[in-house]
């Protein structure tokens, strides 16, 4: 392909798209021995929708995730995020583009311990450098949002595992991100709390986020719109669609 029709196919695939990737490869070396991590990932997510990457430990979805959250870069292919080529983005436009629209959530909850709920949340309008009043008013929309108001003096460690992934999702939705991303969200809490904060993100996607889950539970995944199903760093099937 020429490098004309390699533009023009880039921004025909950008329309509409949230993310768009085109063989997408990575190869990692451990151990002095080469891995192929992801190959020929091919997946396009649209604004609004809630798509789950399903698959068993090791299949890879941690490490796409990291590709979608820039934090970090395939070996070969294309990946676009929010109209954006984003395969070669230098290291500092990938730090301010994923502290405006990216939101992660995390399996350990990625708490700060040293900073109380109001804290935590807080956190990323800081880096953003939002004034005071502002933070204010954001952070006290979302823990009315997720009804946690009333734990907001608290500290991490004085909350169960649900509550610590309200806040969790609580600091990635404050900066009202283009994207969520949720590795494993449910992976440290038992079902009853798994499915409360699968319920949360459905409706923060019924407000029109668009959402990125990564789990090796299908009982989860069938929560989501859409399952993309990865196996030993290939997509084996996608478009199952649920909810329909
Ligand atoms: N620190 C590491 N050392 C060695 N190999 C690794 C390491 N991290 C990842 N890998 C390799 O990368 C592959 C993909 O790992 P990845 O963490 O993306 O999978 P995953 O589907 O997210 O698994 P899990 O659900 O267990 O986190 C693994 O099969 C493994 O071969």
């Amino acid at each position: 392909m020429s490098e004309n029709e390699h533009e023009c196919s880039i921004s025909d695939a950008i329309e509409g798209k949230m993310i768009h990737t085109r063989n997408l490869t990575k190869i990692q070396r451990y151990g002095g021995i080469e891995q192929n991590i992801l190959q020929n990932v091919n997946v396009d997510i649209e604004a609004g929708e809630f798509v789950c990457l399903l698959g068993p430990s090791g299949s890879g979805k941690s490490s796409l995730m990291n590709m979608f959250g820039l934090i970090d870069t395939p070996t070969s292919g294309d990946l676009l995020m929010m109209g954006h080529d984003v395969t070669n983005l230098k290291e500092r436009q990938r730090i301010n583009l994923r502290r405006g629209s990216i939101g992660n959530i995390f399996q350990s909850f990625g708490l700060i311990e040293e900073l109380n709920v109001f804290e935590n949340i807080e956190l990323p309008l800081q880096y953003l450098k939002y004034n005071k009043q502002t933070r204010y008013s954001k952070v006290t929309a979302v823990l009315d949002r997720l009804n946690i108001t009333h734990l907001k003096k608290y500290y991490p460690k004085q909350l169960d595992g649900l509550h610590k992934q309200l806040v969790g999702i609580g600091r990635a939705i404050v900066i009202e991100p283009d994207i969520l991303l949720a590795d494993e969200p449910t992976g440290c809490l038992n079902s009853n709390s798994g499915s409360k904060i699968m319920e949360v993100l459905n409706s923060i996607n019924e407000q029109g986020t668009t959402i990125v889950m990564a789990t090796h539970s299908a009982n989860d995944a069938d929560k989501a719109q859409r399952i993309v199903q990865i196996f030993d760093g290939h997509i084996i099937t996608e478009n199952i669609k649920n909810r329909l």
